[in-house]
């Protein structure tokens, strides 16, 4: 998917809102898990309740690798089903890989190619050789750690090198490297006050904002320092939209906690007049 049909999903359905499928089985409800694949039955009823309030899903593949060759299957399940009946849709592999060159081709060919997924999130630690592999595929998109949502964020990323902080750095570096028009950044919603900065070094990138919702980041924060002209930002709740409810009802309850984060991004739109 390119940029620009990104963009013009969001305005036609008046949200930027992308939600995380970090499926647990410890926490889905439990009727489901009687079926064979209660993962992928999980994700499923998630989508169909919840795609017209939203314009992006990312499933964390951690969630699926920790049930081994099953959880792989519904991860593939997963992606096939959104790509055949949403198209439109924009998927993000949330595997925050990045390797030596050749294993980084390696992860790209296993994400975009075999699994045609639009996006991955990726860890920029190893610099270009380890990013530049994903960069080189069309209208797949890179998104860079910059400044995450958690504590640890301060260990290394906001720590400065020659007077400037590490993840200045990873953004002002990585719109060097080839192919760095497939770049986008995560931001977390906890750290909306630095999107000032952020956005001097990267007007125009679209962001991952995760960290809504259960982390406690605010979304009219993001927007007030991060929103564009066009929106640029895909704002991410995983567990606060897909575990409203363990009853039978889960999927209506996930649709009105999106459609609540649809209305609240909507007004953000139309005060703006981005729409
Ligand atoms: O790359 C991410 O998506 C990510 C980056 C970050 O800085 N913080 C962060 O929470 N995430 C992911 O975003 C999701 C947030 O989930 P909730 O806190 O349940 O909304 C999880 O899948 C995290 O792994």
């Amino acid at each position: 998917m390119t940029t620009e049909d990104l963009v013009q999903q969001i305005r036609k359905k008046k949200t930027f809102l992308c939600i995380g499928l970090d499926t647990d089985l410890e926490k889905i409800p439990p009727h489901l898990l009687e079926e064979e694949d209660p993962i992928f039955e999980f994700n499923k009823a998630i989508i169909d309740a919840t795609h017209h309030l939203c314009v992006a899903y990312k499933p964390n593949i951690a969630f699926y690798e920790a049930y081994g060759i099953n959880g792989w299957k519904s991860l593939e399940r997963t992606i096939e089903y959104l790509n055949k009946n949403y198209p439109e849709q924009f998927t993000i592999a949330d595997a925050k890989r990045g390797d030596i060159g050749n294993t980084s081709a390696r992860y790209a060919k296993a994400f975009f190619e075999d699994l045609n997924f639009d996006s991955i999130t990726i860890a920029p630690y190893m610099g270009k050789d380890s990013v530049e592999p994903f960069l080189s595929f069309k209208n797949k998109h890179t998104i860079l750690l910059a400044l995450t949502s958690n504590i640890g964020a301060f260990d290394f990323q906001t720590k400065k090198i020659d007077g400037k902080e590490l993840y200045k750095e990873v953004l002002a570096i990585s719109k060097s490297y080839h192919g760095s028009q497939n770049l986008m950044y995560v931001v977390g919603a906890t750290k909306a006050e630095y999107l000032t900065e952020i956005r001097k070094i990267i007007p125009e990138s679209f962001l991952l904002v995760p960290g809504v919702g259960a982390q406690g980041g605010s979304l009219q924060e993001v927007c007030k320092y991060g929103i564009t002209s066009d929106v640029g930002l895909l704002v991410n709740s995983s567990r606060g939209i897909i575990y409203a409810s363990t009853a039978m009802d889960f999927a209506n309850a996930a649709k009105e906690k999106a459609n609540d984060l649809q209305g609240q991004m909507q007004k953000e739109l139309e005060s703006r007049n981005l729409l």
